[in-house]
């Protein structure tokens, strides 16, 4: 079993944004989901736990080893997926995984083709092996970028918003795939898509402003909320009134109606109690903080 432990993590950048605060989380082997809003400070740490920049104070430890005092033992281990590769060389699929390989320090080279057709095959990409990688769908390069980052099979895999602009079939597919490889290893999966923590993820920690505000399991959060979400249909025109009178988490147009849903202890009048989901997880820990947990 693999450990992270990231113990009251602090960064500050230059410009004054604290964009770590106090963060502590505990994460094993599995799919982690790390939630939150654009600029709430994913990226921050997922470049801080990988060694890519450093902290101000706090401590991680992969495996208890404490990595910020030797960045090079979890980058030994690692396998990263950003969000965007940028541009591919015009090298075939295979060949570049190969210069991968090497880079990754798998220097045998039997061992290195045997490594490099079996994730081929894993990701559903033995037919394209000679293809280059730029010529791929979206999904392809989605899965290429999954089999470059098993390579050396790490320990730790970290996905940066993997499934942005997948069509839904090509997202099943992927997230079966990292499901898969979150068996035995830690997968930490940064996402503002709720969806895909809810059906990927058995641990998850919401983030804003640089701080961790709620982790758990999903299934717990959301049973936390049961009895205490409304819902009502109102007129557009009436939402600042009901946002300026209750705590309202969201709202949404359903067949071209505004929904809104609102956080209660109690039962407010023309309300209608609903069963919780992760997203009324997710917006009351962001729009209300008073999820008490
Ligand atoms: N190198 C930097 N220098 C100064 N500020 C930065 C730097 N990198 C990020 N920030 C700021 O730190 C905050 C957290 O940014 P970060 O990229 O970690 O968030 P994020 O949750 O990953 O967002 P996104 O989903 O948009 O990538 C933001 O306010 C951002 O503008």
């Amino acid at each position: 079993m693999n450990s992270l432990i990231i113990k009251n993590l602090q960064k500050t950048y230059g410009n004054g944004v604290k964009a770590i605060d106090d963060v502590s989380i505990e994460i094993t082997n599995g799919m982690f989901g790390l939630l939150g809003p654009n600029g709430a400070g994913k990226t921050s740490l997922m470049r801080t736990i990988v060694g890519l920049q450093s902290a101000d104070s706090g401590q991680i430890f992969f495996n208890d080893i404490n990595v910020l005092e030797k960045p090079d033992f979890i980058k030994k281990q690692l396998g990263f997926l950003p969000q965007d590769f940028g541009v591919y060389p015009k090298v075939s699929a295979y060949d570049l995984l190969n210069h991968l390989a090497i880079l990754k320090g798998v220097a045998i080279y039997g061992e290195r083709k045997d490594q490099i057709l079996s994730l081929l095959e894993k990701v559903n990409l033995s037919a394209h092996r000679k293809k280059e990688v730029h010529t791929f769908s979206g999904g392809m390069r989605q899965r290429f970028g999954v089999a470059q980052a098993l390579l050396g099979n790490p320990k730790i895999i970290i996905v940066d918003e993997p499934t942005a602009g997948l069509d839904p079939e090509e997202r099943n597919r992927f997230n079966r795939l990292l499901s898969e490889i979150g068996e035995d290893r830690i997968v930490i999966l940064s996402t503002h898509l709720v969806e895909d923590v809810r059906n990927l993820c058995s641990k998850m920690a919401i983030m804003n402003q640089g701080k961790v505000l709620l982790q758990g399991n999903p299934e717990d959060l959301i049973t936390s909320l049961e009895g205490k979400i409304w819902k009502k249909q109102i007129q557009k025109e009436e939402l600042a009134h009901y946002k300026s009178e209750y705590s309202v988490i969201s709202s949404q147009f359903t067949a071209g109606k505004l929904n809104i849903y609102l956080f209660s202890d109690n039962s407010p009048k023309g309300f209608q109690n609903v069963n919780p989901s992760l997203e009324d997880v997710y917006f009351s820990t962001l729009n209300t903080n008073s999820l008490a947990l």
